[in-house]
């Protein structure tokens, strides 16, 4: 964030309100600037869990899968674990009736911990091991057609294409356009679909695409969507088979920032809706059963972390936590959001950078207008924190990762503890 972009907000006092758009929509700020979420003190949870605590609003994962049902009532909806994942959730998401990406054995089993079936589970990985798919699921999306199998079992398999679409988000985290190593390039997608058809113990059901993360662009879900139905059809004239599923993969965005569009859901859903109905009608395939896999569309917005200041340097801000919870702008240039709670402020609003506890520069978690007052033992409260932030946590510096607590109507549970150093000594065997 530049200067020039914080000149609207600087110099007014904190607005009481929170931002629209960015918080779980259970949230609140009381008279005391106690934020609650899921009718639970966020300030109260601080003082018990300690800081950095993130917080996971289940009510919101159930309000936003059922907006996905509602907008496409009839596909299958697959979380996509890789944005989070806790046995907690995934007993939630069950019992919604989701289905689960799982990318690796090690996904595969803290879902079946969880009492997750295993015929719901849809696997991916680019480099999947004989380990990773000796775990029974009910698919496996081959990145190729000769990845490894489970031995001795027909296994229901989809292949990945890249169906060379450009969704128009950051490059680190595209994948649909054929420039990346995922999945069979378009122009050969046939040939691989030949490939696998001769492989023993490979079930083709379906193919798959996934256009990249944090989309915002419709259009090209549309395109992706006409490209591999127009696929499905050459498949059809080539083999004489008719595949019946399409899963069409994730990738759809949340606003990080006040002031930043949403993603447009319905749109979406009319596009790639129409698409299938339109291309499936003009090659006479029967329309295929679409599986959609969003992750962060899911739990970002419904997760909400708190950091405690440890000092105010300057413009920089010092605070408990960092890249180890959230490397995400230091990999992505990721831009967040945060706001006083827990003191009433009427400072004026000046331009402040929150840093993490690691050593290094780039350990940055915002630039934010927080207000001139700001003070060690102060909590800031940041949104759009439940996805790609736990799960891509590390405990660099040997700071153990932060734990998980779930709100929901006025109750609270802990889904993940604090993470200690003997849990990091439990692994040094040496
Ligand atoms: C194959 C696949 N499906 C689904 C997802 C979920 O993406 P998102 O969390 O952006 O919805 C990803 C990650 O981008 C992915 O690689
Ligand atoms: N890790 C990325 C998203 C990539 C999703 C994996 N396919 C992020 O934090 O934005």
């Amino acid at each position: 964030m530049t200067l020039f972009d914080l000149v609207p907000t600087l110099g007014r006092s904190h607005p009481v309100a929170l931002e629209p758009g960015l918080w779980p929509r259970s949230a609140r700020m009381t008279d005391t600037a106690d934020l609650v979420v899921g009718g639970v003190s966020l300030i109260a949870l601080a003082r018990t869990r300690g800081t950095p605590l993130h917080v996971l609003d289940l009510g919101e994962v159930d309000r936003r899968v059922g907006l996905l049902r509602a907008a496409l009532p009839e596909a299958e909806i697959a979380y996509a674990c890789k944005a989070l994942l806790c046995r907690g959730l995934v007993r939630r998401l069950d019992a919604l009736g989701c289905a689960l990406d799982v990318c690796s054995g090690g996904e595969a089993a803290v879902a079946e911990a969880a009492g997750f079936p295993a015929e719901r589970m849809i696997m991916h990985g680019t480099a999947k091991t004989t380990a990773d798919v000796g775990r029974p699921v009910g698919r496996i999306v081959l990145d190729r057609p000769d990845e490894p199998l489970p031995p001795a079992r027909a296994q229901r398999v989809l292949l990945r294409i890249a169906p060379e679409v450009d969704a128009r988000t950051h490059p680190k985290i595209t994948t649909g356009t054929g420039a990346q190593q995922f999945g069979v390039p378009l122009a050969e997608a046939e040939d691989a679909v030949g490939a696998l058809l001769a492989r023993p113990g490979a079930h083709l059901v379906g193919l798959h695409c996934h256009l990249g993360s944090q989309v915002f662009a419709v259009d090209a879900y549309e395109e992706a969507a006409r490209r591999m139905v127009r696929l499905l059809g050459r498949v059809r004239e080539r083999y004489g088979l008719t595949l019946g599923e399409l899963d069409l993969g994730g990738g759809l965005g949340v606003p990080y920032l006040p002031g930043d569009a949403d993603f447009d859901l319905a749109g979406y859903a009319r596009r790639v809706l129409v698409a299938l109905a339109y291309e499936s009608g003009k090659a006479g395939l029967p329309r295929p059963r679409l599986t959609v896999e969003p992750g962060r569309w899911v739990v970002g917005p419904a997760g909400v972390a708190l950091y405690r200041v440890a000092a105010v340097k300057g413009r920089f801000v010092v605070v408990d936590g960092g890249m180890s919870d959230n490397p995400r702008p230091a990999l992505y240039g990721a831009r967040y959001h945060a706001r006083l709670v827990g003191r009433r402020s009427t400072a004026v609003l000046v331009a402040h950078t929150v840093v993490g506890r690691h050593c290094e520069a780039a350990d940055v978690l915002a630039d934010v207008p927080l207000p001139a007052d700001l003070r060690p033992g102060d909590l800031l409260a940041v949104p759009v924190t439940g996805a790609y932030q736990l799960s891509m946590a590390s405990n660099y510096n040997a700071v153990g990762r932060p734990p998980l607590v779930a709100v929901h109507d006025g109750t609270h549970r802990l889904l993940l503890r604090r993470e200690r150093a003997a849990d990091l000594l439990r692994r040094d065997v040496g």
